[in-house]
């Protein structure tokens, strides 16, 4: 599992690891990794053209302590001084190495560095910044923004906020994110995780001195530990019954969609209610699933369940009301998605039983949920998670291309295994009937959220491969995905 902090927990777990180190210790770690990255990045050191923008803080010394080696093996490194002070033992090093400074008032001089520069380092501000970013760092960051060059951004990218992932007018926008001593929660949620790009985390010795993360991401071999896997001694009852109450005969490819998504994620059983077209489409794709067909909105007749999947598909009338009280009043897990969420957003209370709900809301489901503005949430998606699963007494997974999922008193699950081919008709259904059939398995709310949002990214990778995918070809990948989790487990990278 990957974790990761706010800007408080990094700078307290610092402090104290500073306590014990000479003064200067822990930049020159920094400073040392983040060089690294950085040549790692250009076709050769020598003869290259670096520009580091660099702030006031500590963030900009980071910088040109880094420069001082490029400089040292051949690069010529132009250091931008943006802030009304410097970080005066990284200029002189910077200087003693043969790197030069500017002035950003200094005309086109330097957006001519800038753009013709083969690197950008944005050194402006790190995990000291506050609001949005001032002039002339905002100026710089959107000039670096046009430049032809990778930029490699110290510790954040200047403009996102490290603790919540918040950008308040302009971001630099890294190709890579190189982050001290641990990962910080705004590299890994939206939107700062998409102006993050790669993120590489060098080690400065900070991890006994780290708190409980404030959020954590699966990886690999955290998926494969958690996912339950058939013993000898299995069988279908006892691998998990999984019901699906989705679909109607206007929407019925989500009944087909959700029942495939629970089919290949490993349940033991899948039963499938709903009216008569769905139904005979559910019957026809899917054999293996055990289908009623239902004349009146009950679920007297379906059979024992482990778990429900509620909503997909159901429409919002007073069948697809019937239904939800029913599955809702059933004392299992249930999962409740799209229509779903529609219904019992004109009486949250609904969600309210003993038995675990997980819900899988985007954006717009959500703020009918909360009556939290739609906007709000996409530029805080992780802050309002939070709030609804605290409110609704649920565990929310809330959809975007990082999803969060979150849960009262744990620190909150991110991921970012997905793609943005994923975005297309159909994939939330396919999503819905994972998570439904992890929790008939035996798995607490949030594994299965966050095991599906991760198995559902990586199926949607393995069935786009570069090109559009469907809905279905992402349920099918399903069998691919999972056998991929034992192929490299041990991974230093992102996701
Ligand atoms: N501590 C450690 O052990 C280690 C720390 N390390 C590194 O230090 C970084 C933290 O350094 P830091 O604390 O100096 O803060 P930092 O982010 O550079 O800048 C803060 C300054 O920026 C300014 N400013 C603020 N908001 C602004 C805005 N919106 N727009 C414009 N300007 C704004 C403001 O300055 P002012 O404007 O007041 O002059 C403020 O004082 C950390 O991210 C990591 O890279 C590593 O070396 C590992 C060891
Ligand atoms: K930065």
């Amino acid at each position: 599992m990957f974790t990761a902090y706010t800007a408080d927990q990094i700078r307290t777990a610092e402090r104290a690891l500073m306590a014990t180190l000479p003064r200067g210790t822990l930049m020159l770690r920094a400073a040392t990794g983040l060089a690294a990255v950085c040549a790692a990045m250009l076709p050769r050191v020598y003869g290259s053209r670096v520009v580091l923008l660099v702030g006031s803080g500590d963030n900009g010394g980071d910088a040109l302590h880094a420069g001082a080696v490029l400089a040292r093996r051949g690069a010529g490194v132009t250091a931008v001084l943006a802030g009304s002070r410097v970080h005066e033992a990284g200029l002189a090093a910077l200087l003693a190495a043969g790197g030069v400074s500017r002035k950003p008032g200094g005309g086109d001089d330097v957006r001519r560095a800038v753009e013709g520069a083969d690197l950008i380092v944005d050194g402006l501000v790190g995990i000291g910044a506050s609001g949005a970013l001032r002039e002339p760092y905002a100026g710089l960051a959107e000039t670096a923004g046009h430049a032809a060059a990778p930029v490699v951004a110290v510790d954040v990218p200047s403009g996102v906020d490290a603790s919540t992932g918040r950008v308040e007018g302009g971001a630099v926008r890294a190709a890579v994110t190189v982050t001290m001593g641990a990962l910080k929660t705004g590299l890994l949620v939206d939107p700062g995780a998409v102006y993050a790009g790669r993120v590489e985390l060098i080690d400065i010795g900070l991890g006994p001195y780290l708190p409980g993360p404030d959020v954590a991401a699966l990886t690999r071999a955290s998926v494969r530990a958690t996912l339950p896997r058939p013993a000898a001694a299995s069988d279908k009852y006892r691998r998990g019954v999984v019901g699906v109450v989705a679909g109607s005969d206007q929407y019925t490819g989500a009944a087909v969609l959700a029942v495939g998504g629970a089919l290949h994620a490993g349940a033991g059983m899948v039963r499938y209610a709903g009216p008569s077209r769905p139904v005979g489409q559910v019957r026809a794709r899917w054999p293996e699933a055990v289908v009623t067909e239902l004349d009146e909105p009950s679920i007297d007749d379906v059979g024992r369940v482990q778990a429900w999947v509620l909503g997909p598909g159901l429409g919002t009338g007073r069948w697809a009301r019937e239904l939800v009280l029913r599955v809702l009043a059933t004392d299992v897990p249930v999962l409740v998605d799209a229509d779903g969420l529609n219904v019992v957003a004109h009486d949250v209370s609904l969600l309210r039983r003993t038995a675990p709900v997980l819900i899988t809301p985007h954006a717009g489901e959500l703020a009918r949920l909360t009556g939290a503005a739609r906007g709000d949430i996409e530029a805080a998606p992780l802050a309002h998670a939070r709030a609804a699963a605290a409110e609704l007494g649920v565990t929310v997974l809330l959809k975007g291309s990082t999803t969060v999922v979150a849960e009262e008193g744990e620190p909150a699950r991110v991921n970012g295994t997905g793609t943005p081919w994923l975005a297309t008709g159909g994939t939330g259904d396919v999503l819905s009937g994972i998570a439904g059939s992890l929790l008939a398995q035996g798995l607490g709310a949030r594994d299965a959220g966050s095991c599906a949002a991760y198995l559902h990214g990586l199926a949607g990778r393995i069935a786009a491969d570069g090109a559009p995918l469907t809905a279905a070809a992402v349920a099918e990948a399903l069998p691919a995905a999972i056998r991929s989790l034992d192929e490299e487990s041990a991974r230093s990278r992102l996701p």
